[in-house]
């Protein structure tokens, strides 16, 4: 257990849950060392089994738990803040889902908190510059050969969205996915947003805008659409194409079985997240902990999860007011001048 990754992972609902099982089972070189909730029994549940593990309900007292060398936050977004600066104080790697800090002013304090430590600690879970299918379409843009990238059109659909799921969280949860792919891949920043909203679809809980349609300009003139629609009740679908000067690609439509039985053919669609990038959350997080026991923190960093706000924020208030809002970015400290797109 000794050359074994310590990690704590607060929040144990449905991410925190899946990170667990994979630390325990999927990844190499960790191992779960805390577990923390509120919700004390459902800390318990998700460290059944698991040895060498304390259970808390104060997140803060988790880091400090014997073995504890990193930390993996999988708290909702408000209450990311709070623990990165608790891990930052304590030197700890940290792997921190999305949204980083849902308001941008409290993801540039995460920012400047790192600055001022003069090295990376934090890896933001944008899982999608896991995935195979992602990684391919972002090779050949960066291979050059369809030309420069005009638009991405993109979709983005949940069966259903959880309790409490709001109006705003289409853009700064959900489409948050959108906004670091599409970063991601141009190699461009977002610089303002506009949002439509269509009649809502009778699916959708009382009073939720949704579906919602996100146009986002970029800084060398490209244009993103994403049509996000967290209650369609069909599948978990995640699309993107790349319109390029001389070529299109598209991603997101073969990621399935094909049965055939009695004369017809049937795909399966994927239901949710956790089955759609599973593989991708494996290399996510094997990638973390494998830099962290170089001693390295690579991948998404707090730059992508600070501008990742900045922009949805500014696509709330586009939501919110009918209007096109531009995107305000403090300036990019030194430290992430390499750029991690
Ligand atoms: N990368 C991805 O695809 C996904 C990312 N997420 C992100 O993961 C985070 C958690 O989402 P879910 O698991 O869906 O939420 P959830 O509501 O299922 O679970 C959150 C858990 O955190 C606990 N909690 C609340 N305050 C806490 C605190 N201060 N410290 C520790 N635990 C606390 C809650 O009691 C609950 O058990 C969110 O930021 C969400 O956006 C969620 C799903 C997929
Ligand atoms: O991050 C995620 C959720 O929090 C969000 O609510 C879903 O819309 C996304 O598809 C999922 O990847």
């Amino acid at each position: 257990m000794g050359d074994l990754l310590g990690v704590a992972v607060l929040g144990a609902g449905h991410i925190g849950a899946d990170h667990i099982r994979r630390l325990d089972r999927v990844v190499s070189g960790a191992r779960v060392a805390a577990v923390a909730d509120p919700d004390l029994d459902r800390a318990k549940m998700a460290a059944a089994g698991l040895a060498g593990v304390t259970v808390h309900t104060d997140p803060v007292a988790a880091l400090d738990a014997p073995g504890v060398a990193a930390v993996l936050i999988a708290s909702p977004g408000p209450a990311h803040e709070e623990a990165l600066l608790a891990a930052f104080a304590r030197r700890l790697p940290v792997l921190c889902e999305k949204p980083m800090v849902p308001d941008s002013t409290g993801a540039l304090r995460v920012v400047e908190a790192e600055a001022r430590i003069g090295r990376r600690l934090a890896q933001i879970g944008f899982m999608r510059r896991y995935d195979a299918e992602y990684r391919r379409l972002k090779a050949l843009l960066d291979g050059g050969g369809l030309g420069r990238p005009l638009m991405l059109h993109c979709t983005h659909r949940n069966v259903s969205s959880p309790a409490g799921f709001t109006s705003a969280m289409l853009v700064n949860s959900s489409v948050s996915h959108e906004i670091d792919a599409a970063r991601w891949l141009l190699g461009q920043e977002l610089t303002a947003v506009t949002v439509l909203r269509p009649t809502p679809s009778p699916g959708a809980p009382e009073g939720l805008l949704d579906p919602q349609f996100v146009l986002f300009e970029t800084e060398r003139g490209a244009l993103v659409d994403v049509e996000v629609f967290v209650n369609c009740g069909f599948g978990y679908q995640v699309r993107c194409e790349a319109v390029c000067e001389a070529g299109s690609a598209r991603i997101g439509d073969e990621h399935t079985m094909v049965v055939t039985t009695g004369g017809t053919a049937r795909e399966e669609v994927a239901q949710d997240y956790l089955v759609r990038f599973a593989d991708a959350y494996d290399r996510e997080v094997q990638a973390w902990v494998d830099a962290a026991r170089r001693g390295q923190v690579t991948g998404p960093d707090v730059w992508d999860g600070y501008a990742a706000s900045a922009v949805a924020e500014a696509g709330v208030r586009a939501l919110d007011t009918g209007r096109r809002v531009a995107v305000d970015l403090a300036p990019r400290p030194e430290l992430y001048a390499v750029d991690s797109r």
